[in-house]
C-alpha cells in the first residue's frame, strides 16, 4: 500500500542503461539507483525517470503528432474508430471511455503490440488487427513504432533495476513472464475545463493500471494527473520537463505479493488548455500466469496475498468494462 508520501521522487536511471547485458550491483551507481527504485515502488508506486536516453525530439514528436490528430474534424478521426472488431485498436471519442461506470472527458487512440493472427489462440482473437494510425501526416505509424520499441527497451531495463534492488535475478520478469511483453500505448487528449461542455467530468476517473510498469509522456505546462496517498490526499504529479512519469500496475503488485504498490490515480485538466499525454504500458506476456512469486513471498511473510490471474483474461475484462454503457 502507498505510504503518506507528499511528493514523487525523481530518479536518474542512466546507470542502468550503460551495460544492459551485464548489469550488476558491483557498480556503485547502479546500486544507488536500484535502492531508489525499490523505495519508490514500495512507498509511492510512482516516480519520475530522467537520464532515460530517449531523444527529446521523439518524446515531443509523438505528442505533437497526437495533438495535430485531435485537431482534425470529428468525421476524419472517426475513420479509425476503435471497436471490438478492430481488436480494441483505434480512436475513441470524448466521453466514450468509462472508468467506474462514469464517462471520461478524454479522446484517445489505443494501440497494442501487433502479432500474427493465431499466435495466441481464441483469447488472442479479441486483440487481433493492425494498429489504426491516421494516414496523415505521413510517417505517423513509423514514429509510433519507433517510440514503442524504444520505450519497451527502456521499461525492460527499469524492471531489471527493480529486481536487482533485492538481489534477485535481473531477468526475473523476462522469459514466460514478460520476455514478450504485450505492451500497449494510448494517445490521450483532454480538453481544458474552460472549453468543456461537461464541467463535472474527469479526464480519467480514479483507477489503477493493469500491467507491470507505465511510462507517461505528458505536456510540460499543465498539471492534471493526481496520485492518491494513504491519507487519501490527491498529490499532483507536476510535469518534470524531459522526464517520464513512471508507475506500477496490478500485475507487478501481484507478482511482488503486494511489496510494490499499484497506486490509484486520476486525471483532471482544470487548466484552460488542451492537454496531451501518452502513457506507454509495459505489460506481461499475453498468456502470462501471474501469481505471487516465491522470491517476493519470502520477503513478505510467506503467505500468498493474491489469487492467480491470467494476464489476457484480466486485460480483456478491464477493456470490456471501458466500453460498455
Ligand atoms: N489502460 C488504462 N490504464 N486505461 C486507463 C484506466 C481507465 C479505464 N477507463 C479503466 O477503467 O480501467
Ligand atoms: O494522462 C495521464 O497523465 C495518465 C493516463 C492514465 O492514467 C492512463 O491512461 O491509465
Ligand atoms: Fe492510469
Amino acid at each position: 500500500m502507498a505510504s503518506n508520501f507528499d511528493s514523487i521522487p525523481l530518479i536518474d536511471v542512466s546507470p542502468l542503461l550503460s551495460n544492459p547485458e551485464t548489469i550488476n550491483l558491483d557498480d556503485p551507481n547502479v546500486l544507488q539507483v536500484v535502492k531508489k527504485l525499490h523505495e519508490a515502488c514500495q512507498n509511492v508506486g510512482f516516480f519520475y525517470v530522467k537520464g532515460h536516453g530517449i531523444p527529446d525530439t521523439l518524446v515531443k514528436g509523438v505528442r505533437d503528432a497526437a495533438r495535430n490528430f485531435f485537431l482534425l474534424p470529428h468525421e476524419e478521426k472517426m475513420k479509425i474508430q476503435l471497436s471490438a472488431s478492430t481488436g480494441y485498436r483505434g480512436y475513441t471519442k470524448l466521453l466514450d471511455n468509462k472508468t467506474q461506470g462514469k464517462a471520461d472527458l478524454h479522446e484517445s487512440i489505443d494501440a497494442y503490440t501487433e502479432f500474427a493472427p493465431g499466435t495466441y489462440g481464441p483469447m488472442g482473437e479479441h486483440f487481433e488487427g493492425p494498429n489504426l494510425w491516421p494516414e496523415y501526416p505521413q510517417g505517423f505509424k513509423e514514429m509510433m513504432d519507433d517510440y514503442g520499441n524504444a520505450l519497451e527497451k527502456l521499461s525492460k531495463m527499469i524492471m531489471r533495476g527493480v529486481v536487482l534492488a533485492l538481489r534477485g535475478s535481473p531477468n526475473l520478469f523476462e522469459g514466460d513472464r514478460a520476455g514478450k511483453s504485450f505492451w500497449s500505448m494510448r494517445l490521450i487528449g483532454c480538453p481544458g475545463s474552460g472549453s468543456a461542455a461537461h464541467p463535472s467530468a474527469m479526464g480519467i476517473g480514479a483507477h489503477r493500471d493493469y500491467g507491470l510498469l507505465i511510462l507517461v509522456n505528458q505536456d510540460d505546462d499543465i498539471t492534471a494527473l493526481e496520485v492518491l496517498n494513504r491519507r487519501d490526499e490527491w498529490i499532483p504529479a507536476v510535469p518534470v520537463p524531459g522526464a517520464f512519469l513512471c508507475n506500477i500496475g496490478d500485475m507487478l503488485n501481484i507478482w511482488s505479493n503486494g511489496m510494490y504498490t499499484a497506486t490509484t490515480h486520476r486525471v483532471i485538466n482544470s487548466s484552460s488548455k488542451y492537454r496531451v499525454s501518452i502513457p506507454f504500458f509495459y505489460e506481461p506476456n499475453f498468456q502470462a500466469i501471474v501469481e505471487p512469486l516465491e522470491f517476493y513471498k519470502q520477503k513478505t511473510g510467506g503467505v500468498s496475498r493474491f489469487q492467480k490471474v491470467v494476464y489476457a483474461e484480466y486485460l480483456l475484462n478491464k477493456i470490456r468494462n471501458n466500453f460498455v454503457g
